[in-house]
């Protein structure tokens, strides 16, 4: 069983998205903690939908972010979680995960990285009056949305586009690109044939 840990600090929908496929396609994974940094976020109710187990903390329930990351690590070793997926997680992750899970950390952004890095990639997007956005799966890395890129989708942004009807188009494409290319990186780890 392949074992992968979800951080999220929102919504959900990518983690729902996940968990389904994973379900649908009988894959032999396993999502062994939701690890969210916000208590009130809906993606907890999901994560239970799933009987996927929760870790909820706040960071300022800690030191500094350092001992925050520590205590997630041992929750994941304990575990033998072998990949870390962020789905919507708020937090910039630091050495302490990055270390401890190296070329082993993805995220997805809803730009086409290096374009519109950060908190609001579509809203970015749309105020710059692009025509062409996307989505982007990447590793992550010390810095922010700046390491490898693994998989990338564009997305059109049509004449009548707002933020909701843009994001809605986004997020579509995010369900299904995600479990792709988690499926793609285990298959290049070895883990899945
Ligand atoms: N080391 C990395 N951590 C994270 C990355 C990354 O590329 N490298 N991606 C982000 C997701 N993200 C955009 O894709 C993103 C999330 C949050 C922020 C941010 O600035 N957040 C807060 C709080 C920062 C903190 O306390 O850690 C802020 O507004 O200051 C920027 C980009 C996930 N993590
Ligand atoms: N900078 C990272 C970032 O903006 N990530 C974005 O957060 C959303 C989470 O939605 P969800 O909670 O419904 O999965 C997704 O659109 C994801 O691309």
């Amino acid at each position: 069983m392949i074992k992968i840990a979800v951080f999220a600090s929102g919504t959900g929908t990518n983690f729902v998205a996940l968990a389904q496929h994973i379900k649908h396609h009988r894959l032999p994974i396993q999502i062994t903690h939701l690890i969210c940094d916000q208590p009130q976020a809906t993606v907890i109710t999901r994560a239970r939908e799933f009987k996927v187990p929760v870790w909820v903390h706040q960071l300022k329930e800690f030191k500094d972010k350092t001992e925050y990351e520590q205590t997630i690590l041992q929750c994941l070793q304990e575990d033998q979680v072998q990949l870390i997926v962020l789905a919507g997680y708020m937090r910039i992750v630091t050495n302490t995960l990055l270390n401890a899970y190296p070329r082993a950390i993805l995220n997805i952004h809803p730009a086409l990285l290096p374009a519109f890095p950060g908190r609001h990639g579509i809203e970015d997007a749309l105020l710059a009056g692009v025509k062409i956005t996307g989505v982007t799966i990447h590793y992550v890395d010390a810095g922010v949305d700046s390491g490898p890129i693994i998989a990338q989708q564009p997305v059109k942004v049509l004449p009548h586009d707002d933020l909701a009807s843009l994001a809605n188009r986004i997020h579509q494409v995010e369900h299904q690109l995600y479990f792709d290319s988690l499926c793609q990186v285990l298959q290049d780890k070895k883990l899945l044939k």
